[in-house]
């Protein structure tokens, strides 16, 4: 096979649920052996469309063709999916998990080589009832590759983890990717995003706003630091100010953010004004900061009104 052939092809694909359309029409090529990532806030329509190329839901319209083939036959086979849980497994100690998962497979993974990747070898006795959350995912993922597939989903893995379990996850999944496994991630961590993935599309109320390797999006996007300061600082009296700094300067978190092409030219302009410096910040851009330029809000603000149309 064609290293570089797309192990996924999405074409227009959209869902609907009772009218209100989920996924609006997305497209997509997922190279082969890479970890790509799905990012956005809730409601953006991650799962949906994730869902749609496991085969678990159907789309309503548009084409998924997995290396090629619009029938996906080999799909099944060579996929592994992280579930969020598993009703078996409480009743059962982690080893009867991985030998009842291996058991529907004709050629599983080797038992060893599961239980050292996924770091399990401690846990194997314990029963899954009784496992922390970080022990929790990586026994769930243990039964996604134990199958020994060929492309993993992760549905927004780490949510809920302490940083800790966190990384020890991210780690887990360089190491599947570093195996030549192709990995398709979905999350609303940036940093996460940022961290492990080699591609990804930021989706936003079901459809893709940017698509690149995370360092292009931010480089296509920002040529500039970013000088950040508490927005307490910016009071009514500096109107002149802000309209110096005009499109340059935006409100996220408390924050002040000022996109600026010269540090030493932007602390000259807040001195002349009179602004504190107290708790000033200069960094680089990350990728919330570019959610926050394409749509106007945070990606927290956006969950927040996500979660406010769920509820209301
Ligand atoms: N079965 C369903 N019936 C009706 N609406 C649905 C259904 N599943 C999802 N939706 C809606 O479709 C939209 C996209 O949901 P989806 O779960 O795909 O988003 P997401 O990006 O995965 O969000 P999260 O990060 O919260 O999982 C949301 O507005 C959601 O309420």
């Amino acid at each position: 096979m064609n290293a570089r052939a797309p192990i996924l092809t999405l074409r227009n694909l959209s869902k609907s649920y009772d009218g209100f359309e989920a996924v609006k029409g997305i497209s997509l090529e997922i190279p082969t052996g890479i970890c790509f990532g799905l990012l956005g806030p809730n409601g953006a329509g991650k799962t949906t469309t994730i869902e749609m190329i496991e085969g678990v839901s159907t789309p309503t319209a548009g084409d998924i063709l997995y290396k090629g083939d619009p029938q996906r036959r080999q799909l099944a086979d060579q996929a592994g999916i992280q579930f969020q849980s598993t009703a078996l497994m409480d009743y059962l100690k982690v080893n009867e998990v991985l030998d009842l998962f291996a058991s529907f497979y004709p050629a599983p993974m080797p038992r060893q080589q599961l239980v050292d990747l996924c770091q399990l070898q401690d846990i194997l006795d314990r029963s899954a009832s009784k496992l922390s959350g970080g022990q929790r995912q990586r026994l769930l993922l243990a039964v996604a590759l134990v199958n020994d597939p060929e492309l993993v989903f992760l549905d927004e893995p780490t949510t809920g983890l302490d940083p800790h379990s966190r990384r020890q996850f991210w780690h887990l999944v360089e190491t599947i990717r570093a195996r030549g496994k192709t990995v398709l991630l979905t999350t609303h961590y940036m940093e996460e995003a940022e961290r492990l993935c080699d591609d990804l599309a930021i989706m936003n109320q079901g459809k893709i706003i940017a698509r690149g390797s995370p360092q292009a999006l931010l480089d296509e996007h920002f040529e500039h630091v970013l000088v950040c300061l508490p927005q307490t600082h910016f009071t009514d009296n500096c109107e002149a100010l802000r309209r110096e700094l005009a499109d340059t300067l935006s409100f996220s978190g408390g924050q002040a953010m000022i996109t600026s092409s010269s540090v030493d030219r932007t602390l000259q302009q807040l001195i002349e004004s009179n602004i504190s410096l107290d708790g000033l910040q200069v960094r680089n851009p990350t990728l919330d900061d570019l959610f926050l330029k394409l749509t106007g809000l945070s990606l927290e603000a956006q969950e927040s009104l996500a979660s406010e149309g769920s509820t209301g």
